[in-house]
């Protein structure tokens, strides 16, 4: 079964219908450089909609230490994502269990990067280039995808419901993570997008 992570969720209403149609984790963008920006307080909110299984996540990009602790203290998220510059010992330090976003956008010299976050739980290959802020819809080249990476991989970047079945087929993912695909506009997502994006992927078949 490939595991579904539904992204930059700033409604209550888009956090119950994504738990309701079945993703695994939710995800909120807490880096004040996005356009999904919700705050500690908000985030807590939201995640009280969250149901028992369903995994929270709190999205950080190259943030001051200070605030990566105000969001762990307030939110109390299950995990961390960082889509920064922030090494592998910066990630660890907060001793929440984290994923590392990957910046596919320079395709092959990307790959070198994904050796160097021994202690992720995963790692997330997300289709912009580096330095950029994810949930752009841009993909990357899907056979890039590796096969000898010890940590479980996440597709990222630019999945709709009309391409993560290919997406999956060709990059065999242990779970693929979406946002703008089932968005209407930033931050506010599409129930429609999101019962098809959930739905093509529970119908194709996984690795
Ligand atoms: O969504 C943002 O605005 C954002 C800003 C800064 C860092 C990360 C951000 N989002 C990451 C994601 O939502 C997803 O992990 C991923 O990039 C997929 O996005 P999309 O291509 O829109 O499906």
């Amino acid at each position: 079964m490939t595991r579904i992570k539904c992204c930059g969720l700033t409604r209550i209403d888009d956090v119950q219908l994504a738990a309701r149609l079945g993703a695994d984790a939710v995800g909120f963008v807490m880096t004040r450089r996005s356009r999904r920006f919700v705050d500690p307080a908000a985030a807590a909110a939201l995640r009280d909609a969250v149901p028992p299984f369903v995994t929270t996540v709190a999205l950080l990009m190259d943030d001051a230490p200070d605030y990566v602790a105000e969001v762990i203290r307030v939110l109390r998220p299950d995990m961390l994502q960082f889509h920064g510059t922030e090494a592998d010992e910066t990630c660890a330090a907060f001793g929440v269990r984290y994923l590392k976003a990957i910046a596919m956008g320079e395709g092959e010299g990307a790959l070198a990067r994904l050796r160097a976050y021994p202690r992720a739980l995963g790692l997330l290959l997300d289709g912009h280039g580096l330095g950029e802020a994810g949930g752009s819809g841009q993909r990357f080249d899907w056979s890039l995808m590796p096969r000898d990476v010890a940590q479980p991989l996440v597709l990222a970047g630019g999945l709709t419901a009309g391409n993560v079945a290919e997406a999956i087929r060709v990059a065999r993912p242990w779970g693929v993570d979406v946002s703008s695909g089932i968005e209407a506009s930033p931050g506010v997502k599409d129930a429609d997008k999101m019962e098809r994006f959930i739905s093509a992927v529970r119908a194709a078949p996984s690795a």
